[in-house]
């Protein structure tokens, strides 16, 4: 309650800053629920005191700001905002104050959804859009014509030579705000804090090419030109008369309006229709009906709208300074609400990734109590920098999990915990491994993704053991029979007989099928230990070049190999250092085979090799080769180099060669003693 001029003065200033971050900015300080209350007590206040009305208070004027960046355009037409009514009540006052300047209940309404968009008013003529503007204050509005023609669903040209003026909401689907969102966290970008915004902000780019990039869509819901009020001189006097008259009697009704409006081309909403002003029990219904689909259509919607259906009543309800009369926008449920971080708990996942999740003071959104929202992951907590304490907007839509879309900085205490990135999973302890944007548990026998283990390691390009997928897989874990890989290999057909729907000729094959990987091609045990990042084609390369004993060697080691980057090489790190012991368990029950090095037998078979200057082929293809020929390759030369091989400009190598005295070959030389001496050097 606003009880002075002092406290007014100061809830229109609060009033001016959020709707300046609402309206320019496309990033909302509170939540539309928030605003809504104080401007309704300010209004309030300005109905009880009207000699106190501040010209510059946001009830007094249409929302938005022209930015400069932008070419200003000014609408023929006036652009209004629209009267909210927030419940049963507060709606049917609205209708009986219209029945009652219309003198009585014998007209109709017309009724569509209330798209939660960015407004645009597209105007054609001779068939074609020649100007898309935003509504700005109502009279002015940007200029956004090319933004406005990299949207598919707004038709270029149209069959209707006339001048008219087409006004809709340019929106974004849901689905595409998400995956939109998520693309911004990926690239460290802010996100939107809900989908009005993003279309918004998408529709504002000064870059037509950014906009051509967002999936954004159009759904028309008036026509300005030539029905609304005249602002501009671009079109005389007489001639709007004239074009709204012949309007009026063409099409009689919104409704018919908007039929022909679709007949355009432009895209029609999932829902609208006409009922019976004396039929209130039809509205309300139609109402109900909205909130129901509300959560399947697939682009959010913020109410109801309920506009006067005959045109020829509309002037005479007319106009206050902000909206018409003759329509008011029916308020669903907010799905949009601040609360408070109470905690944040770490959820390990089925595949041992750690997410999380913020526990909220439980609010009511929708009719559904929520207590719970997804965080991301760490990166977007410390980017968005998240704190325990925190006031945040929380938005639930449909089925989807809750997500914290805003973080109120300017409501901070000083008394915010700060979240710390986990170095431990709290399922098993065990240390995790830290890619950034993922942090993963990869401890084998961890509870929470051993069940996901197990099926991994029997699937195909693994350990390949038919009749273990996911069910039986379970029902093991579940039955206590198998805690972890290593389990698989104990089993026993008397053990297996007593499962529900285990007959002893399935137990007797699983257990055979199991027995069946014992000695298996070395590439898929490495795969079966589904080590993050490394699959079939990178655990055939380990193998190749270490062996079952892979896990002995160093990180600098698996550098060596090709296309291993730092990913994979800490990811394998990280994984020896939570599991050596069970790997090398493994390797004793399953006793996988290494593949077999062919023997050759070269001239540098037992010889220490250096090699120095460029060559015919890559350092490390020659050294490969030199490899698989039994020498072995070192980096600097000593006293027990046997042969030092030099390409094109050798370096120091070469000369302490000599000091050495050490042989040395010219590559010539080299592919001369493997017999490959012919210049083919294949
Ligand atoms: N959270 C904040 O900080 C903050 C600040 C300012 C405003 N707001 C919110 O903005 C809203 C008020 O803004 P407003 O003045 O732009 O009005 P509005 O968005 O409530 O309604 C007017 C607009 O609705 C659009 N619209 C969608 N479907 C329509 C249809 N079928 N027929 C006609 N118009 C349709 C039009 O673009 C029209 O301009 C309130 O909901 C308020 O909560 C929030
Ligand atoms: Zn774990």
């Amino acid at each position: 309650m606003i009880r002075n001029h002092e406290e007014y003065k100061k809830a229109v200033e609060t009033l001016k800053k959020w709707a300046y971050y609402y309206y320019v900015l496309d990033n909302p300080l509170v939540t539309d629920e928030e605003y809504d209350k104080l401007y309704k007590e300010v209004e309030e206040y300005e109905k009880n005191h009207p000699d106190e009305v501040d010209k510059t208070s946001p009830t007094q004027r249409i929302g938005d700001v022209v930015l400069d960046e932008f070419k200003k355009a000014k609408h023929i037409t006036k652009m209004w905002s629209m009267e909210d009514v927030f419940d049963k009540n507060e709606f049917i006052d609205w209708v009986n104050r219209v029945k009652r300047a219309i003198g009585n209940d014998n007209f109709s309404f017309y009724i569509e959804p209330k798209f939660d968009g960015a407004s645009l008013n597209l105007v054609y003529k001779n068939g074609e859009l020649i100007r898309a503007e935003t509504r700005g204050d109502g009279e002015i509005g940007e200029d956004v014509t090319l933004n406005a023609k990299t949207i598919k669903t707004i038709p270029l040209t149209i069959k209707y030579k006339g001048l008219i003026e087409i006004r809709g909401e340019v929106v974004i689907k849901k689905q595409d705000f998400d995956k939109l969102n998520e693309e911004r966290i990926k690239k460290g970008e802010p996100t939107f804090a809900n989908p009005r915004n993003a279309a918004a902000g998408s529709l504002r780019q000064l870059d037509p090419k950014i906009t051509a990039n967002r999936p954004l869509l159009f759904y028309p819901w008036g026509v300005g030109y030539p029905i609304e009020v005249l602002i501009s001189d671009e079109v005389s006097k007489e001639e709007y008369e004239r074009d709204k008259k012949e309007f009026i009697e063409k099409f009689k009704t919104y409704k018919n309006i908007m039929d022909f409006v679709y007949s355009l081309g432009f895209k029609e909403p999932p829902k609208r229709g006409e009922c019976k002003a004396s039929d209130i029990e039809c509205v309300l219904k139609k109402y109900n009906e909205f909130v129901e689909i509300r959560d399947e259509i697939p682009v959010m919607l913020d109410g109801m709208v309920v506009k006067v259906n005959e045109l020829n009543l509309l002037e005479n309800l007319g106009y206050t300074a902000k909206y018409p009369r003759w329509m008011v926008a029916y308020k669903f449920p907010a799905i949009e609400k601040e609360t408070i971080i109470e905690d944040v708990i770490v959820q390990v996942g089925r595949t041992g990734v750690l997410t999380p999740v913020a526990i909220l003071k439980p609010i009511e959104i929708g009719g559904v109590i929520v207590e719970r929202a997804t965080l991301h992951n760490f990166d977007e907590i410390e980017r968005m920098d998240i704190r325990i304490g925190d006031r945040v907007i929380v938005i639930r839509s449909g089925d989807v999990i809750p997500k914290i879309t805003k973080v109120l900085y300017h409501k901070r205490t000083g008394n915010e915990k700060k979240i710390p990135r986990p170095t431990h999973c709290p399922v098993c302890g065990s240390e995790v491994l830290d890619e950034g944007a993922i942090i993963k548990c990869q401890n084998l026998s961890c509870p929470a993704r051993v069940v996901n283990t197990i099926i991994y390691a029997a699937s195909k390009n693994c350990l390949d053991i038919e009749g273990l997928g996911e069910s039986v897989a379970k029902l093991l874990y579940e039955k206590g029979l198998v805690k972890d890989i290593r389990d698989l290999f104990k089993l026993k057909v008397e053990d297996l007989e007593k499962l529900p729907l285990f007959a002893r000729k399935k137990a007797e094959n699983l257990v055979n099928a199991i027995s069946k990987v014992k000695g298996i091609e070395c590439w898929r045990f490495v795969n079966a230990l589904g080590i993050e990042h490394i699959g079939e084609v990178a655990s055939k390369k380990i193998c190749e070049k270490f062996g079952v004993e892979f896990y002995k060697h160093s990180p600098e080691e698996f550098y060596e190999l090709e296309g291993f980057g730092p990913e994979m090489v800490k990811s394998i790190a990280e994984y020896v250092k939570v599991n050596k012991d069970k790997i090398e368990e493994l390797i004793k029950l399953i006793e996988p085979t290494n593949p077999k090095k062919e023997v050759v037998n070269s001239p540098f078979t037992g010889k220490t090799v250096v090699l120095t200057g460029s060559m015919s082929k890559s350092r490390s293809e020659i050294k490969e080769m030199l490899e698989n020929l039994g020498a072995h390759v070192t980096n600097s030369v000593s006293k027990k180099t046997d042969y030092v091989i030099v390409g094109e400009d050798p370096g120091s190598k070469f000369e302490k060669a000599k000091k050495l005295g050490i042989t040395i070959l010219k590559e010539e030389d080299m592919w001369n003693m493997i017999g490959d001496g012919n210049g083919d050097k294949k």
